[in-house]
């Protein structure tokens, strides 16, 4: 008999509910910053409330996502594949990682976005409306029907997308700025990256749709792992999924706020806090909602592929570096690489 052997096992008896920092950014400037702080070094992971994102923009994006994740799938993949940007199902990356979700990767880069404006003005121009710009009707824009990535971009340069895309841009980078003051750095030593014209940020859109087959408790939607950007800022609807580890190995569910944003850091600010930063291993579990689809909306903050990364000396203090200087594009061919599991920072250890 053949046994299938499953990758990312899960330890289910170390699951438990434990409360996750929630800050409330209309506090003080002084005391979210500190809040925030202590939040990045204890668990890498905290929810922002009263961050100023519209939620009507959100459930505009939301609605939007839900209906292109709804159309059949070979139009679903006119978009192309997401390589880098595109549609992709169940495969997770080039390594061999799946998990039960589809997802959409969209760029966010405002100079590629500035590049395809002028298509996207014309175009707006020859349907004399400015509302109205589905995804659908990118799909049908016969003069981009051989160009998926083209369509794509488009599609983000589209009201929704870039209203969604800005103001989750301008909260990473609020975020990142009181992080700053709490660590008494300059300013914009983290946000500039992401304010960058050629930041790599991006924007990803999982689809968990409810698992209809003979599944059990423990099947992964997405495995765990690290993000490798600076920051990441994450909206779902109100089904569960998302769960986070500690330090002592324990998962913790972090039950769904569609008002709230989660928000976690990546490998590049642990990398540049010399490791006082922790970028939190997480993963969600496939959806077991009857009749309930989970969507989250993930904004990554990159920095621009050129960026050079390392721990300033006001933060290294009397310690010496942990992990080596390095680009944003090294590390993310690193992380390409390898499997979605790896610790893919251990490898620019300094040794
Ligand atoms: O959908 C989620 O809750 C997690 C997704 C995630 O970790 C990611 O897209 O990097
Ligand atoms: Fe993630």
């Amino acid at each position: 008999m053949v046994v299938a052997t499953q990758v990312n096992p899960i330890r289910m008896e170390k699951i438990r509910e434990v409360d996750i920092p929630v800050i409330d950014l209309s506090c003080s400037r002084s005391k979210v910053a500190k809040l925030i702080v202590k939040a990045c070094e204890e668990y890498g992971f905290f929810k922002v409330i009263n961050h100023g994102v519209s939620h009507h923009i959100t459930k505009e994006m939301e609605d939007e996502s839900f209906e292109f994740f709804d159309k059949p799938l070979p139009e679903k993949e006119l978009v192309g594949s997401a390589n880098p940007f595109g549609y992709g199902s169940k495969n997770i990356g080039l390594s061999g990682d799946t998990g039960e979700l589809e997802y959409l990767l969209l760029p966010t880069n405002q100079n590629a976005i500035a590049q395809t404006s002028k298509f996207s003005y014309a175009w707006a121009s020859l349907t004399k409306t400015h509302k109205g710009y589905h995804l659908s009707k990118a799909l049908s824009i016969k003069n981009f029907n051989n160009n998926s990535q083209c369509r794509l971009t488009l599609w983000v340069t589209m009201c929704v997308v870039s209203s969604y895309v800005k103001s989750v841009r301008e909260l990473a980078c609020e975020i990142l700025e009181l992080i700053a003051e709490g660590l008494g750095v300059p300013h914009s030593l983290f946000s500039h990256f992401v304010r960058h014209f050629d930041s790599d940020s991006l924007l990803r859109l999982n689809h968990y749709p409810p698992v209809t087959h003979s599944f059990h408790h423990g099947n992964i939607g997405f495995g765990e792992h690290s993000d490798p950007q600076i920051i990441t800022l994450l909206r779902s609807n109100d089904a569960p999924g998302l769960q986070i580890s500690l330090r002592n190995g324990l998962w913790l569910p972090v039950s769904p706020d569609p008002h709230a944003f989660c928000v976690n850091i990546g490998d590049i600010l642990q990398a540049m806090t010399n490791g006082r930063f922790v970028s939190v291993r997480h993963r969600a579990m496939a959806n077991l909602l009857p009749n309930q689809s989970r969507l989250s909306m993930v904004f990554f903050g990159a920095p621009p592929p050129e960026a050079t990364i390392a721990c300033p000396p006001q933060l290294l203090k009397r310690n010496k570096p942990i992990y080596k200087t390095f680009t944003w594009s090294e590390y993310k061919s690193h992380t390409y690489a390898h499997r979605l599991g790896e610790t893919r920072l251990d490898h620019f250890k300094i040794t």
